[in-house]
């Protein structure tokens, strides 16, 4: 049994898919403190300030797993979209381009710790306008990195993926099933 230290439905999903048992806590870390313009950096920094959130709220009676996930386009980290406007912006950056969605986990337990970095890079088309009017419509992208939903809306305009979908979603959990 591990603490899945996040408030994410996809990490969750990925988790309860894979049948590892979890627990699901929510950790007060706030994103927007951190200043770093490079994405593994940012990431990276998000992960551990929530799970020294989280460590800090609930010790490591259980083990703990944290993770943050951007989407990179055009050097631009996207993050998750405050309303349509920004998830219309967002999402015509990744459309007909190359896009890198990286994810980095914490794992923390009394013994050990883990830290893992992975990226998945996808080559888009570009999307329908008409398709894309009608994700936005949906609000299927709010809480999503870049408004971005690769088992989704994105999934039609695939060219070419170097990486695991997993990692794209927001939990590379064939790493995690390593660990335990
Ligand atoms: N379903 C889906 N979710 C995605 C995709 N890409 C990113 N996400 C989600 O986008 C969110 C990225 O924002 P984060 O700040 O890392 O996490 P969060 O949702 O705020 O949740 P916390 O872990 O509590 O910070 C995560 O919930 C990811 O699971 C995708 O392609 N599909």
């Amino acid at each position: 049994m591990l603490l899945l230290g996040s408030s994410s439905p996809t990490r969750a999903s990925i988790l309860k898919n894979s049948g590892i048992a979890f627990k699901q806590v929510g950790c007060d870390f706030d994103e927007d403190t951190l200043e770093y313009t490079v994405p593994k950096d940012f990431v990276y920094h998000a992960a551990m300030g929530k799970m020294q959130a989280c460590e800090s709220c609930f010790g490591l009676d259980l083990p703990i797993l944290c993770a943050d996930t951007v989407v990179t386009a055009h050097g631009k980290i996207l993050r998750k979209a405050k309303d349509e406007a920004e998830a219309l912006e967002l999402l015509k950056l990744q459309s007909g381009s190359d896009v890198a969605i990286i994810t980095c986990m914490a794992y923390k337990s009394k013994s050990k710790m883990f830290i893992d970095l992975s990226q998945t890079v996808y080559r888009f088309a570009e999307f329908d306008e008409t398709d894309l009017k009608n994700y936005i419509e949906s609000g299927e992208w709010r809480g999503k990195a870049g408004a971005c939903m690769v088992e989704g809306f994105c999934k039609p305009y695939i060219k070419s993926v170097e990486g695991l979908e997993s990692c794209a979603m927001g939990l590379t959990v064939e790493k995690i099933l390593r660990w335990l």
